[in-house]
């Protein structure tokens, strides 16, 4: 790990009376991967909204291996090498997984259509080394809208890297996969952007994955971050443990 790669200092944003952004001070460091967990609500969203330029802050800055991305729109701070996936899958249902990585590729060079990706055989290359990479060589010529939801999930994030991000940001990569894929599948996206080297921020509800991917976890509860820490420190927080994971602790027996 070096620097400092993405920024925040003192971003605000309320919509009515309800703050989602109340002072966010965050430095993400390059090369780790940091969970973002709190309850519903808290304003995780909110953040990568702000990060990927879909919301602007009413207050604050965000800056990007140093530069001020504030302002800048979602396509443009994408160029720049932040990479982001959704909660729900953005995948075009009635194309194959291949034609939705091809176009990510062809976008990436500035093609838009949603045919390119089936004329250029080099962009159908690269995605399919992509899906390899992802391990979804096998449902590569499935459409979209027939996967279940691990495979829907990767292949979505596979989209984001074939943008090459230098961070990737992400809502909830693990939700409405099937506990018995889940673990699986986070194994295979945390090698890719490992040998990718990308940087990566996950909003993450489940606290297996968490505890086993994280290298730092931050807090967040109504529009601030309560803590930031390393997953064992927090994990094992009485009052993490309380507002966020659910757990009830008593004294004696605080950490699981
Ligand atoms: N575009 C919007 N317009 C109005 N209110 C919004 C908007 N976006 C978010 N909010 C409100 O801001 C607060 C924070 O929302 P946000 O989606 O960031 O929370 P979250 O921590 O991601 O929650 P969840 O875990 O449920 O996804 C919530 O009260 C939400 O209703």
């Amino acid at each position: 790990m070096s620097g400092v790669l993405l920024s925040a200092k003192g971003l605000r944003l309320a919509f009515g009376g309800v703050k989602a952004a109340d002072g966010i001070d965050l430095d993400v460091m390059e090369g780790e991967f940091l969970a973002i967990i709190g309850p519903n609500g808290a304003g995780k969203t909110t953040f990568i909204n702000m990060s990927t330029g879909y919301l602007k802050p009413q207050g604050g800055e965000i800056s990007f291996a140093g530069e001020r991305i504030l302002g800048l729109s979602p396509r443009a701070i994408v160029r720049k090498g932040v990479g982001r996936s959704f909660q729900l899958p953005q995948l075009f249902t009635e194309h194959t997984v291949l034609e939705n990585a091809a176009l990510a590729v062809a976008s990436r060079e500035g093609f838009f259509s949603a045919l390119t990706p089936l004329l250029r055989p080099r962009w159908r290359e690269e995605a399919m080394e992509l899906l390899e990479r992802f391990g979804l060589t096998g449902i590569a010529h499935t459409r979209a809208d027939a996967l279940n939801e691990g495979a829907r999930k990767l292949a979505d994030i596979a989209m984001a890297v074939a943008l090459k991000p230098r961070l990737l940001l992400m809502d909830e990569p693990t939700s409405g996969v099937a506990a018995s894929e889940k673990m699986a599948i986070v194994e295979r996206l945390a090698t890719v952007l490992r040998d990718a080297r990308v940087t990566a921020v996950f909003v993450e509800h489940d606290m297996e994955v968490v505890g086993r991917f994280a290298d730092r976890v931050a807090v967040w509860s109504q529009g601030r971050i309560a803590a930031l820490g390393t997953p064992d420190h927090i994990l094992n927080d009485p009052d993490v443990r309380r507002e966020v994971i659910g757990i009830e602790t008593g004294g004696s027996h605080a950490a699981a």
